[in-house]
């Protein structure tokens, strides 16, 4: 495939320990010399760990299926070309829910040094590790259901200061296509009863729990106190917060990206799920999940598009 950002090799060592990055059993790991470390799958190029000063950041489901059978029930999925189910009207209506990119095995591109990264504060610290997929790397089926010529290419950069994660989505074709795109993340909580989620303070949401209807959130602060499935649309903050305790204990920024979802199925939903263990694991996660996922973004022919997230851990 020809890549629209192929990594150079890693920066040779000005000074001191360099990040060390190995692959096994398909995924991918980096680990910083401070200790911090990432392990992304090339399924899904699922991000399912990011442990930051020892403390593990990502909620992975404990009978998450991580041998390519299923979508992971945590970490980092990537939602693409479509959020949720697809419209039956859409051209993404025979594609399955969230689309093909969780379930379709990426190919690892490589790494590079951060030291050009958003996150790269002082140096050459960080670690950015490239995933591609094209339609060679697709099922036939999901080739079929959407038979757009794209590539995409997703950068997780692991700096001292937290994680970075973009996607950029490349139109090779002849004919423009349209898409959605979510980083569905899987936060690890201590005690959801003591999380509140801020910076969405006056922004307009679609409610799925309550059939979709459209409301404003009226509190700079949202508790999590049961089911939660809203679509926050056109948010004017860049930084969304996870705090614990009152306390800050994540910084979620949106990168050229203006929608973001908040997601905790709670105990009912999590009991129907098959893959969520543990059953009252609801306690410990949260998804704050940014994205483009309000109507859709028209790529015309040989167009490129870039969103993501940056990531920054308080503790
Ligand atoms: O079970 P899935 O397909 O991984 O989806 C999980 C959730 O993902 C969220 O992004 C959606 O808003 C929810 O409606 C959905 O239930």
């Amino acid at each position: 495939m020809d890549r629209a950002h192929k990594p150079s090799a890693l920066t040779p060592s000005t000074a001191g320990p360099q990040p060390s990055v190995h692959s096994e059993q398909g995924r991918v790991i980096a680990t910083l010399p401070t200790g911090d470390s990432v392990e992304v799958l090339l399924y899904g190029a699922t991000v399912i760990s990011w442990k930051h000063n020892g403390r593990e950041n990502l909620w992975v489901s404990k009978a998450a299926k991580l041998d390519g059978s299923k979508p992971v029930r945590g970490g980092v999925p990537v939602v693409f070309p479509c959020f949720g189910p697809p419209p039956a009207d859409h051209a993404t209506s025979a594609l399955p829910q969230h689309g093909f990119a969780r379930n379709s095995t990426w190919e690892y591109l490589g790494k590079s040094s951060s030291e050009s990264g958003k996150l790269a504060s002082g140096g050459d610290d960080g670690v950015k590790l490239d995933f591609g997929l094209s339609p060679a790397e697709l099922s036939d089926e999901a080739k079929k259901a959407w038979p757009y010529d794209f590539g995409l290419v997703y950068s997780v950069t692991l700096g001292k200061d937290g994680l970075q994660t973009m996607l950029n989505v490349q139109n090779k074709g002849k004919e423009s296509f349209e898409f959605q795109m979510l980083l569905h993340t899987y936060f690890k909580v201590d005690d959801i009863s003591k999380v509140t989620v801020n910076g969405l303070g006056s922004s307009t949401y679609i409610d799925k729990v309550l059939n979709a209807t459209t409301h404003t959130q009226s509190t700079p602060s949202l508790s999590i106190t049961g089911e939660t499935d809203r679509v926050y649309k056109s948010i004017k903050q860049d930084t969304t917060s996870i705090l614990q305790d009152g306390k800050p204990r994540l910084d979620v920024i949106r990168d050229n990206l203006v929608d973001s979802v908040v997601w905790n199925p709670w105990i009912e939903k999590g009991k129907g799920m098959g893959d969520f263990e543990p059953k009252d694991g609801y306690k410990n996660m949260v998804c704050v999940e940014v994205g483009a996922v309000d109507g859709w973004q028209k790529l015309e022919a040989g167009d490129t598009f870039e969103g993501g997230q940056i990531v920054k851990s308080h503790l």
